[in-house]
């Protein structure tokens, strides 16, 4: 439980949008608003600017000692993210990855079109955060700068915006996109201008929107949301003149009481890090296996981050925990939870499994047991093919699955927990020489592979245990730092 705000910043009004949602979803939570109004528009500035200027933002609110801080702003998101990520012990959270998450989910067609500043364009922020996840996906991106202006200066409403609005989304109309993503939190105040140029077919992405749905996560996963029953408070600042931010914030919160914005002058903040945590970099983080095929698989997802990957193998006196549960979640779990305790360290631990449609499942948990104990993958594979005899070859669907659990010593409620799964067909004859268990026979069609054909990379991008931690990704650095 914690009582302190959490903290949202924007180049001026448009993170109200995200506020906007937060105030619906996360009624309890209180909250602090900075808006750079003096400086903005951020979507023409360098790189280096917006990350100066976001610096000062986010040190501004750090006195305030905000919980958690929402970049409410896309050009900031694109610039400065990982920057800001890797420099605060609070929670950090971006708008650009769950619009993009929303946009994969909203897609039918898989062209989905993107407006934002010129700033997060050119980053090309969206574009990577979409092909890290659907490399083939259709993008259309187009700036559209003089929105954040309309909006801005209270323009929304007029007959201006709605010409403007209209000619610089004339270039998507030729295009079949069916999605397209608000790029800049200041967009969903136009959206109605928005949706009446593009139709009715097209599905608007509000990423602010969709940002409050991660905020809400992490509070639960830190253990952060405040339960206390005290009234919230909201405060606001802007760099410009409050009266204006007052106007166009009533108006969109649709708030009944004055908003009372404050002025404040931020250029005497610090443009870099202040609150540095040295400690985040060489973290430590034990897989809970002896599997070396999983342990080479964790290393090649951690180690890039800075993280040092140990082993079970690292600790020959660490009593082994059974694997005693009757779902994949309640073995992992168990692993996770005693190990971190007896490690004193976060400990990562999977359960993974082979489910075979003909087989009704099996061997699902009994995977690694499945020709008795002693984890012996010849043996395995050869029962395996033995139960498959007389299965012909389109009839031998099966799934591949992964739980995983992130824990730190003795907080067991504060687990993390996700799934992943691939989707592919049992061979009658091993193909390949890479991989562990049961990839020789473990064939993936949009490949034309085995899993112990592929690359370490290749398997990545489409396992099982890769799935899973793609659904990690947004969330387990920040749990590690805060809590390792
Ligand atoms: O110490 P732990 O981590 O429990 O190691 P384990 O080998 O028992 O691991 P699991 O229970 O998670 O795995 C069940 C079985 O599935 C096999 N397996 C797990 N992940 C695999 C993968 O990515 N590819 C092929 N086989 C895999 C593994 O070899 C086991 O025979
Ligand atoms: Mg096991």
């Amino acid at each position: 439980m914690n009582k302190q705000p959490i903290g949202f910043i924007d180049s001026g009004v448009g993170g109200l949008t995200v506020v906007k949602e937060a105030l619906h979803q996360l009624p309890a939570e209180s909250s602090v608003y900075l808006g750079d109004q003096a400086r903005l528009p951020y979507g023409p500035r360098p790189a280096e600017q917006v990350q100066a200027f976001t610096w000062q933002m986010v040190n501004f609110l750090l006195k305030k000692h905000i919980k958690m801080l929402v970049i409410a702003c896309n050009t900031a998101t694109a610039a400065a993210l990982p920057l800001i990520k890797a420099n605060l012990d609070i929670p950090v959270i971006g708008v650009i990855k769950p619009g993009s998450r929303a946009a994969l989910k909203a897609t039918q067609t898989g062209h989905i079109g993107i407006i934002a500043t010129e700033g997060t364009v050119k980053s090309g922020a969206y574009v990577k955060a979409l092909r890290a996840k659907a490399p083939k996906i259709r993008l259309t991106s187009l700036a559209a700068p003089k929105f954040v202006s309309l909006v801005e200066s209270n323009e929304a409403h007029s007959p201006i915006a709605k010409r403007v609005v209209a000619d610089t989304l004339q270039p998507l109309l030729h295009e079949d996109i069916d999605t397209l993503i608000l790029g800049c939190t200041h967009y969903p105040i136009l959206r109605p201008l928005i949706q009446n140029v593009m139709g009715d077919q097209v599905t608007l992405i509000d990423s602010g929107a969709e940002t409050v749905n991660d905020v809400s996560m992490l509070l639960d996963y830190f253990d952060l949301a405040n339960n206390s029953g005290d009234t919230p408070t909201h405060e606001y600042y802007t760099t410009g003149a409050p009266s204006m931010f007052d106007e166009l914030g009533e108006a969109w919160l649709e708030l009944t009481a004055p908003m009372h914005a404050k002025h404040v002058n931020i250029e005497g903040e610090a443009d870099h890090a202040m609150a540095t945590v040295p400690e985040a970099k060489g973290k430590t983080i034990v897989v809970a296996s002896k599997n070396q095929g999983k342990i080479k698989e964790f290393k090649t997802m951690f180690e890039p981050a800075g993280i040092t990957v140990k082993s079970l193998a690292d600790f020959s006196s660490v009593p082994t925990v059974d694997e005693t549960g009757t779902t994949f979640e309640e073995n992992a779990r168990q692993k996770a939870d005693q190990y971190a305790k007896d490690l004193q360290l976060p400990v990562i631990a999977d359960d993974s499994g082979l489910m075979v449609d003909a087989l009704d499942g099996q061997p699902g948990i009994r995977s690694a047991r499945y020709a008795g104990d002693g984890h012996n993958d010849a043996a395995n594979n050869a029962k395996l093919l033995a139960a498959l005899a007389d299965v012909p070859e389109d009839d031998r669907t099966a799934t591949f699955h992964t739980t995983l659990v992130l824990a730190k010593p003795d907080h067991p409620e504060a687990d993390l927990v996700v799934h992943g799964d691939v989707s592919g067909l049992i061979t009658a004859i091993p193909r390949g020489t890479d991989g562990f268990g049961y990839d020789p026979f473990f064939f993936v069609p949009a490949l034309g592979k085995t899993m112990a054909e592929m690359t370490a990379e290749e398997k990545n991008q489409i396992s099982h245990r890769g799935n899973a931690m793609r659904a990690l990704e947004d969330v387990w650095q920040t749990w590690l730092e805060a809590n390792g």
